[in-house]
């Protein structure tokens, strides 16, 4: 997280202060001089502009912005406070938007999104991150001119002075007054009314909420949401350990046996990441995995267990199956669709394959595997393509993307992907399926059909196969038999993980 600037204290997303926010305005930062900065505008800012503008047009923040921050020479504090505006400015635009548009007395489609981007970085600084209203006004505005033109400038600056009369909470009153909870829920914490449905169903379904608690938890979960993700590294079996991640830097963790958090500092400076034998992967991606491989195979291949990870890319996932196979003496045989992410796959496995991992990747349509290999695989994966809402704290304009009407197409491929699985499991094999969204149409709704349809498969209790750091239970998995994590009771993405078993003949 960065420190302030701008001579002001931030907030995290949710205007909570930092603790540790500094209020001093004598601090290290970018070299120009602030004469210099107000003729140019500031590249913190103009950074996290470059970036807005280049998700509009279908870039991922992600992607895009350590580029910009690396072409516009952005390190240390500057880089935290370009990264916290860029991805606080396009997180919270379901918040801002409204504000704006109030403030300007126009609706945001009559402003220009060019001039509509710079708005909502002024936002964040006011409503999000509390840069001192005359730092974030001057600055802002100073972008503008430079970006947007003298006129938008005036514009630009009119807005903002009127958003900085009120607290963020005084806007929130005001931006969600007369509307219903749901609506009002989308607008404080920025998720689009669909999603937010969907995750109040999905609370309810998976057992994590009653029709008492869900409101409250619901706010939670937004909130978690909004708050960036925890760096978790991922120790591979046998190519590294959590003690060497630790003397670098890292911490245990108490949640995945494999796992350790990055408060601060770029993973890639760790030698283990930079060789593949560690990975920033999130700690629920881990327990998934680990699940799967620890549930018990009834009658495996006596030449050695076959495993099947069906949509592997980009990797993360198969290079701890693969790591976990070898110290057993099975085989991975990692599938992807896409010939790009295949390639990912085979560089996430880098230093498996120099170790002489035995694993095998391969180009495929998941759908047709099932019938190419019918029960031949020990273990296999359906980590299906789905909605992502599980990991919205992961991309900042993913849940602007998304729409409600891409659930049904998912789900029907996801349909295919499981059938497909089970169809390549042997008999006594398990099966896990797996989606990061919690969304009841892309995990219930998928297992219960494929399930009821069948009489050669069982759903069994995945719960028991979830297993902490000091090898205690998970508590609060769901009412079972599936497991759903949650961002907000387990600090992992909120990823759904379904065990089921192919009878054996
Ligand atoms: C959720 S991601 C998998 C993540 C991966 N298991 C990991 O941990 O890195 C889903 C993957 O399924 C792939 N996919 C989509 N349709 C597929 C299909 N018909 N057959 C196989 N893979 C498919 C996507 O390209 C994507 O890489």
């Amino acid at each position: 997280m960065p420190e302030g600037r701008d001579g002001g204290s931030y907030r995290n997303s949710r205007g909570r202060q930092r603790p540790d926010a500094r209020r001093s305005g004598d601090r290290a930062r970018s070299a120009s001089r602030p004469s210099d900065r107000r003729r140019e505008g500031d590249p913190a800012r103009r950074a996290a502009y470059d970036v807005a503008r280049a998700v509009d047009r279908g870039a991922y923040a992600n992607l895009e912005l350590p580029r910009i921050l690396r072409n516009a020479g952005l390190e240390g504090r500057d880089a935290g406070f370009a990264t916290e505006l860029t991805y606080g400015g396009i997180r919270m635009r379901g918040l801002y938007d409204p504000v704006i548009e109030l403030a300007a007395g126009r609706p945001a489609t009559q402003i220009d999104p060019p001039v509509l981007d710079t708005l909502r970085l002024g936002a964040h600084q006011l409503l999000g991150m509390r840069v001192p209203s005359h730092a974030a006004a001057s600055e802002t505005v100073a972008l503008a001119r430079s970006v947007n033109g003298a006129g938008a400038a005036g514009f630009v600056n009119a807005v903002l002075r009127r958003i900085s009369e009120r607290t963020r909470e005084e806007w929130v009153t005001e931006v969600t007054a007369g509307r219903d909870r749901v609506d009002a829920l989308s607008v404080e914490y920025s998720h689009p009314g669909w999603v937010v449905r969907a995750l109040r169903a999905a609370l309810v379904a998976h057992g994590a909420s009653t029709d008492e608690t869900v409101d409250g938890d619901l706010e939670r979960l937004l909130a978690a949401d909004n708050d960036p993700a925890r760096v978790s590294l991922v120790a591979r079996p046998g190519l590294a350990t959590v003690e060497e991640l630790v003397e670098a830097g890292a911490e245990a963790s108490s949640l995945s046996p494999l796992a350790a958090i990055m408060e601060s500092g770029d993973p890639a400076a760790i030698a283990a990441v930079r060789q593949t034998r560690a990975a920033v992967q999130d700690e629920g991606s881990q327990l998934l995995a680990l699940a799967l491989a620890a549930a018990t195979v009834q009658n495996p291949n006596p030449d050695g267990e076959q495993w099947l990870d069906l949509c592997a890319g980009p990797g993360g996932k198969a290079a701890l199956l693969a790591t976990l196979a070898a110290q057993r003496g099975a085989v991975l045989f990692a599938n992807e669709v896409s010939e790009h992410r295949t390639e990912l796959v085979r560089k996430t496995l880098r230093a498996a394959l120099d170790a002489d991992v035995e694993v095998m990747v391969g180009t495929g349509d998941g759908r047709d595997l099932g019938a190419e290999e019918p029960d031949t695989y020990d273990r296999v994966l359906v980590d299906a393509p789905c909605t992502g809402l599980g990991a919205l704290r992961r991309r900042p304009e993913s849940r602007w993307r998304r729409q409600a009407s891409d659930v049904p197409q998912l789900s029907a491929l996801q349909r295919e992907l499981l059938v497909s699985g089970i169809e390549a499991t042997r008999p006594g094999g398990v099966i896990g399926y797996a989606t990061c969204s919690p969304h009841v149409a892309e995990t219930q709704l998928v297992v219960d059909d494929i399930v009821g349809d069948r009489t050669d498969v069982v759903l069994e209790d995945a719960r028991p196969l979830f297993i902490d750091a000091e090898g205690a239970p998970i508590d609060r998995l769901g009412d079972g038999p599936t497991v759903q994590l949650w961002p907000h009771i387990h600090g992992t993405d909120a990823m759904y993980f379904a065990l089921l078993r192919k009878q054996p003949r």
